[in-house]
């Protein structure tokens, strides 16, 4: 399948690399305003096509998106050290008003995978630009939050992050919600789990936890500057199940009719992602607690996007 990428930086080169190190397109177009570090980020990933899979690597107009079955929106603005990603929103819906027509008219068919923070409002955004059926705007979500609490449960326990099945929902940002009461481990509660293989998972274990999932892209950022490998692994990894129309389950953002009583909202549910976006979602099991921390985090989505779309003009 073609993928093309819109914004050829940390994020948008990153993933446009893991999908030739790990096939999950066939060809890879980059795009963006700077045209000369297009081409360059074009260039070194070519590069390493030899070692990897025969990905055809490229950077060009929007034009060159032409046929491609899945768009990367990765352009606009990353967090400074101390901003919030909500800090972003007014600047990069503007760049989302620049690029998704642009995209639309190159690629009319494509699934926009959203990653440019905050990816749940601008997910939502991007379906109100786009005019596409919901299922066909997806964002990246909380799936990179659902990778690193899955990593981290795994590191504490010792086994391997693949038999951890445990979800983080709602904003990707920090109202989002731990699913800690149906995380499992072979079937097991993680706390049974912890229990036969001898580990220690205490409230303070878990507070670590919480915070290691919540903080990680402030700590990241404080010490190198952006992120980027998460999000690029996950970016690809959600290509792949586009292009195989796998059925993956993967916390992505979406636009719901309503979720915990908040209407029209876009966050992040385990869905089903295939050939065309996110196919259908499941809500799983949420305790009195995460309940409340889930409505929570969609009234602060909810309050983010209706605040922008009032200021651009798009609702009364
Ligand atoms: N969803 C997630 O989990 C994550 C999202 N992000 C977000 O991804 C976005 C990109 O981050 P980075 O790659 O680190 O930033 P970056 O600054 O390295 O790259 C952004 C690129 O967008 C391009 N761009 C800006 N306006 C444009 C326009 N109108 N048309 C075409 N290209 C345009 C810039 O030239 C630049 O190359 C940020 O919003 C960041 O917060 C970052 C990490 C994780
Ligand atoms: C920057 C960002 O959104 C993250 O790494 O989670």
């Amino acid at each position: 399948m073609k993928v093309g990428i819109v914004g050829a930086g940390f994020v948008g080169s990153t993933a446009g690399f893991a999908m030739v190190t790990t096939a999950a397109a066939s060809e890879v177009v980059l795009v963006d305003m700077n045209d000369a570090l297009a081409r360059a980020q074009a260039q070194d990933i070519a590069h390493a096509v030899p070692f990897t899979h025969a990905v055809s690597v490229h950077a060009g107009p929007y034009e060159a998106l032409e046929g491609a079955g899945v768009v990367v929106l990765a352009a606009g603005v990353a967090q400074r050290a101390g901003e919030t990603r909500l800090d972003l929103l007014e600047r990069n819906a503007k760049v989302f008003g620049a690029i998704i027509p642009a995209v639309l008219k190159a690629a009319p068919d494509a699934v926009l995978l959203v990653a440019t923070n905050p990816v749940d409002v601008m997910t939502q955004i991007a379906t109100r630009i786009s005019g596409l059926p919901r299922c066909r705007v997806i964002g990246s979500g909380t799936v990179l939050d659902t990778a690193r609490f899955r990593f981290l449960l795994a590191d504490r326990l010792k086994v391997t992050p693949r038999s951890v099945h445990a979800h983080v929902v709602g904003e990707h940002g920090d109202s989002e919600v731990l699913l800690w009461s149906s995380a499992t481990v072979a079937g097991l509660p993680v706390e049974r789990a912890a229990d036969q293989l001898r580990r220690s998972l205490t409230a303070e274990d878990r507070a670590g936890i919480d915070e290691g999932v919540r903080r990680a892209a402030y700590h990241i950022i404080n010490g190198k500057g952006h992120t980027a490998f998460g999000i690029g692994g996950g970016l690809a990894r959600l290509v792949a199940a586009i292009g195989a129309d796998e059925r993956l389950v993967a916390t992505c953002a979406m636009l719901n009719d309503e979720v915990a009583g908040v209407p029209q909202v876009v966050l992040s549910l385990p869905r089903v992602i295939g050939a065309s976006g996110a196919l259908d979602t499941i809500l799983p099991n949420l305790s009195a607690e995460e309940e409340a921390a889930l409505r929570r985090s969609a009234e602060i989505l909810k309050e983010a996007a209706d605040g922008v779309e009032r200021r651009m003009g798009w609702i009364s």
